[in-house]
């Protein structure tokens, strides 16, 4: 059974007075255990792909199921466990590091065990747990809302442009973080980026999203080195020529 997959999937948003078609029949799997990066231009839709993973928004027709179950069926906040997300801009709580990293066991109404071991594993000095947030640095702030994902143990992780904020050093502790997260925990991943290299460093498998389609999905080396289709072709050559 894959762990996600995606059928006939289309999102559309009604403004005032149009209506804007965003995902156009998205048909997808994803095997447990894989990372997959979503690459595309600005706009095709590839954040809203995630936001239908875990539910903060729903498609407007065709079906989403995960583990099996159609998502529509899930207790959103089982779902929201076993599908975690984060972000670029990493939004923090005001508060200690302490206080964002149990939020989400709070929300639960659980408390939170070793809140040390969450930090030793985003490689987070302890020291830090009663620092201001806000005093954190970017690279910290990434790896600490990263470590307040993990609180639930999610089973599938949606990461939105996480390291587009960071210099390229915590960009790739960032990576390798989240490559041993996949080793050790066989967290599935989908990774929206940006960054073609960053894409190929560490996807299994990639999705391109043009205009709101999927043009193509395959093991990220073919995808790159001997794309199929003629549109995947004139993509990664626009990058190329805009290095
Ligand atoms: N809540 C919303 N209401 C109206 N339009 C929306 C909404 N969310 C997204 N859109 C529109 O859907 C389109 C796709 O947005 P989305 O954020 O999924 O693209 P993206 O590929 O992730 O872009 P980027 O790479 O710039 O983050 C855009 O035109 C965006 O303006």
């Amino acid at each position: 059974m894959e762990e996600l997959e995606f059928i006939h999937v289309s999102k559309e948003f009604k403004n005032k007075n149009e209506t804007i078609q965003v995902l156009k029949g998205i048909n997808g799997k994803i095997q447990k255990g894989t990372i997959t990066t979503i690459i595309g231009p600005s706009g095709s839709g590839k954040s809203t792909i995630l936001s239908l993973c875990n539910l903060l928004s729903t498609p407007t027709e065709g079906e989403i199921f995960i583990r099996g179950k159609e998502i529509r069926e899930w207790d959103v906040q089982k779902l929201r466990c076993y599908v975690g997300i984060a972000f670029q801009s990493a939004p923090l709580i005001k508060g200690s590091a302490l206080d964002n990293l149990i939020l989400p066991a709070k929300l639960h109404g659980r408390t939170l065990e070793q809140p040390k071991k969450y930090m030793e594993y985003v490689g987070l000095s302890e020291d830090l747990l009663d620092r201001p947030a806000k005093e954190l640095s970017g690279g910290q702030r990434q790896r600490l809302s990263l470590a307040r994902t993990l609180v639930n143990d999610p089973s599938i992780l949606l990461l939105d442009e996480v390291t587009s904020a960071l210099d390229s050093i915590s960009s790739h502790e960032v990576e390798e973080l989240i490559k041993k997260l996949n080793h050790e925990h066989g967290t599935t991943i989908l990774w929206v980026t940006h960054d073609l290299d960053q894409a190929k460093r560490v996807g299994d498998h990639t999705w391109l999203v043009l205009d709101g389609k999927l043009i193509e999905a395959g093991p990220t080396n073919e995808l790159f080195e001997a794309p199929r289709e003629r549109q995947t072709q004139q993509f990664l050559e626009l990058k190329r020529n805009m290095r």
